[in-house]
């Protein structure tokens, strides 16, 4: 087992030379925040849930991102559709499973998911993943409950990422980014995070257009999630006092200016390989 810090290969460099098309059917509470947050890191986003043209739009982009927040038949169809087409063009896919656990609606919707699109990063928080992970979970909403801090992060992230085959990211107090074997944590952020709704969402775009961009998902994932755990932390220095209005949209000023270097100079990332 060793330990040292994550080496990072400049994977905000690389997306924002690349400005990678990021496909997203996402939910229609943080809609605007996430093609903000895509476009802020240096990607570009395209919203887009029609069935007629899901498949199309998501064959021609590097990154889709799928996430259930405000799911239905029509928009799950439409996952569906992308997603295969995505898969047939090798185009990566992230999913944000929100809510998962809480509704017979979302844990069939993410079992279908699951069962006929191959993701190459999964991310939310510690409820949705413990879900994915086959454990009983007492979701109530989109965020994480208390009943489930039970459960360890690393073991629900390890076993999802073993059973879905990919890089899954369970995020919270602390971020762990796993593809089954090796783990990384990120101890960047703030709590005040949770007190806006969407920076998961967020952060699932980010995560696309870091996996659209560089062809090695668990270092794109890792400096995804370090970026908006620094973002966090950059706006509550500067609008801490204000409340969340300001600090909210001080998260997407900070991730419009971070660099290879912030996350350098300022993540707090650990690595750990089992052998
Ligand atoms: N207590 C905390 N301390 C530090 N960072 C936090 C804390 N809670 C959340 N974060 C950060 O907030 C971001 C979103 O993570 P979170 O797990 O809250 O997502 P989520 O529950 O899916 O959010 P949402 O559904 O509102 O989009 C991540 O960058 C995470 O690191
Ligand atoms: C509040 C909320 N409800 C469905 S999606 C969403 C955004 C955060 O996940
Ligand atoms: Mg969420």
């Amino acid at each position: 087992m060793g330990n040292g810090r994550w080496k990072t290969v400049r994977e905000n460099q690389t997306l924002r030379a690349q400005v990678p098309l990021v496909h997203c059917i996402t939910n229609y509470v943080t809609v605007n925040d996430v093609a903000n947050a895509i476009l802020a890191c240096g990607g570009s986003p395209i919203m887009a849930d029609d069935i007629a043209e899901a498949a199309d739009i998501a064959a021609v982009s590097s990154a889709l991102v799928i996430n259930i927040g405000t799911l239905n038949a029509r928009t799950v169809a439409s996952m569906l559709s992308a997603g295969a087409a995505a898969n047939a063009k090798g185009v990566p896919v992230v999913l944000d499973p929100v809510g998962a656990g809480a509704s017979a609606l979302r844990n069939d919707a993410v079992r279908r998911l699951l069962e006929a699109v191959r993701f190459a990063a999964i991310r939310g928080n510690l409820s949705e993943i413990s879900h994915l992970a086959g454990l009983s979970v007492s979701t109530r909403g989109v965020d994480s409950s208390e009943a489930d801090s039970g459960n360890d992060a690393v073991s629900v992230a390890r076993a999802a990422a073993r059973r879905y085959g990919c890089v899954v990211a369970v995020t919270g107090a602390v971020d762990v980014i796993t593809d089954g074997a090796r783990v990384a944590r990120v101890e960047n952020g703030v709590p005040e995070m949770s007190r806006v709704t969407g920076t998961g969402c967020m952060l699932s775009g980010v995560i696309g257009a870091y996996v659209g961009a560089n062809r090695d998902v668990l270092p794109a994932v890792v400096a995804a999630v370090a970026s908006m755990g620094i973002a966090g932390e950059l706006s509550l220095e500067r609008h801490g006092g204000a409340g969340t209005g300001s600090f909210h949209i001080g998260i997407l000023d900070a991730l419009s200016k971070i660099t290879d270097e912030t996350i350098e100079k300022r993540g707090r990332i650990t690595y750990e390989e089992e052998h």
